[in-house]
């Protein structure tokens, strides 16, 4: 689909049970002459693949956002995170390795950090190329093979990614892309001869897929949804707080796992901060997000448009006040008049108990509470099943720690809000999901380790 113009501009065939298990076959191929090769050599091979990317940056940018309507000045920055991350791995990749342990009587052991296998990536619509680079550079990095499934929706930029690494130097099929939905899906996760899954997606899919890797006790990685809080304390300083809270709501059209949709502005600023807030977020820019001032494009689909229309609707129901936005956009440009764009929304007087408030939108909808005193913010931010993100702006740097250091979120930001250095790790507590993605911690979830001992003198045997 292009969600700009509303219409179809590729069909895809989904893979069925034989074509997973041809991916599957090639992989493991690939992944006997790979694990073979030296952390050096892989090095080498990766930044290769991540100066292509930079090369192609343009390029895979704009495939990103036809097919996913993101605008193209966001879809860079997501292609820039997504060199740096092989850029990352590939430092790490030479460095990797076991300890030496000496024991009793010049016996000794060591530990060797050994490949899984061939692991299976699954993706999200949101972040296509970001969330297939995020896997496959520390998968690789570490010598496994990969087949990475993406969304049936954003089918295509995976498929340049596919492309670089080939022209880098992998050997054929170390990254095999397999098309298709939820049946193609659990083909992979089903296969005997796939030693790990990494998905990224909502809850209830993560559930599954973590039921179906189980009956092979496959280790699973699971990046999950979240409904994020973002803390505004009055002594912050206001401007950098309100360019926070549309960095936590807005960027890829509010469908962004990690967004801070609570927004808990403290009372005595309430009025200040929302009024600011929102006459910044009636200033975005809607429109075709090929130009490079857009910086709002089309949701990625009708029913998920309707969708987040509806949480809209809901709201007003139960006693929110929409302060600017929620409804259907048709910009003025007559080739959009079939996307499916709607206005940014600022709810305000939302209370805890409200729809908006306790699930994922996954829409452009920011919901401002307001809070009074510390303690009670915390109690009430950290009142959810999800635990992937949590933001805090204020000017008293003892209570940003103290307060981050209460929150049960995997990711907090103090002062700043959605930035992804990829050398920092990345992943949520609770029903968010666990394992990390990016940053040194997740190459333990790429890879085994194995103990060897060593006896240097006889064997002192008990029978
Ligand atoms: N934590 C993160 O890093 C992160 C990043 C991006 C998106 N997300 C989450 O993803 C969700 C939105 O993405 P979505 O709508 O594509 O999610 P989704 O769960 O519907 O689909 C994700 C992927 O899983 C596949 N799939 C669906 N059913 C499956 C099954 N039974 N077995 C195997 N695979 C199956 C889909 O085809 C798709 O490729 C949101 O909840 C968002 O928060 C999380
Ligand atoms: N840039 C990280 C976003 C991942 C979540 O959707």
């Amino acid at each position: 689909f292009i969600p700009i113009l509303g219409r179809v501009i590729a069909t895809f065939l989904c893979s069925g049970e034989k074509e997973v298990d041809l991916a599957v076959q090639s992989a493991k191929a690939a992944f006997k002459i790979w694990r073979k090769k030296s952390g050096m050599e892989r090095s080498r091979i990766l930044l290769e693949a991540a100066r292509i990317i930079r090369e192609r940056k343009d390029e895979i940018a704009t495939v990103e956002t036809i097919n996913n309507g993101k605008s193209v000045f966001e879809a860079r920055l997501d292609i820039d995170t997504s060199w740096q991350c092989l850029e990352y791995y590939a430092g790490l990749a030479a460095s990797m390795g076991g300890e030496h342990v000496q024991l009793p009587g010049g016996s000794f052991g060591y530990t060797r950090r050994e490949p899984l296998g061939v692991c299976v990536g699954i993706g999200a619509w949101n972040y296509p190329f970001q969330i297939a680079s995020w896997k496959s550079a520390p998968a690789l990095a570490c010598g496994n093979a990969m087949v990475f499934k993406p969304s049936p929706f954003t089918p295509v930029s995976t498929l340049l990614l596919a492309e670089i690494y080939t022209e880098a130097g992998v050997p054929p099929g170390l990254f095999n892309v397999v098309q298709g939905g939820a049946a193609t899906g659990q083909f992979l996760c089903q296969h005997r001869d796939v030693a790990k899954v990494s998905f990224t997606g909502s809850v209830p899919t993560g559930k599954k897929i973590m039921e179906l890797a189980s009956k092979g006790v496959k280790p699973v990685t699971l990046e999950l949804g979240g409904k994020s809080p973002l803390i505004i304390f009055s002594d912050c300083d206001i401007e950098n707080a309100v360019r926070g809270a549309m960095m936590a709501n807005f960027l890829t059209q509010g469908e962004v796992c990690c967004n801070g949709t609570r927004v808990f502005v403290q009372r005595e600023i309430l009025d200040k901060f929302t009024e600011e807030v929102v006459k910044q977020t009636k200033k975005i820019k809607i429109g075709d997000p090929l130009e490079e001032d857009t910086r709002m494009g089309p949701l990625i689909n009708r029913s998920h448009l309707q969708h987040v229309l509806g949480f809209i609707e809901q709201a007003k129901n139960e006693g929110a006040k929409v302060l600017c936005g929620g409804d259907l956009c048709v910009p003025e440009d007559p080739k959009l008049k079939d996307g499916y764009y709607m206005t940014p929304c600022v709810l305000g007087n939302c209370k805890d108990g409200m729809t908006c408030v306790k699930e994922e939108i996954f829409g452009p909808v920011m919901s401002i509470l307001s809070f009074d005193t510390e303690a009670e913010v915390l109690e009430r931010a950290n009142d959810t099943n999800f635990g992937l993100a949590a933001g805090v702006f204020t000017r008293d740097i003892q209570r940003a720690h103290r307060v981050v250091a209460e929150l049960q979120a995997g990711v907090c930001y103090i002062n700043n809000y959605n930035v992804s250095p990829v050398e920092l790790p990345f992943g949520g507590y609770k029903m968010s999901g666990f394992g990390r993605e990016n940053g040194r911690v997740t190459i333990e979830y790429y890879s085994q380790l194995k103990t060897i001992c060593v006896e240097m003198g006889d064997v002192e045997s008990v029978f």
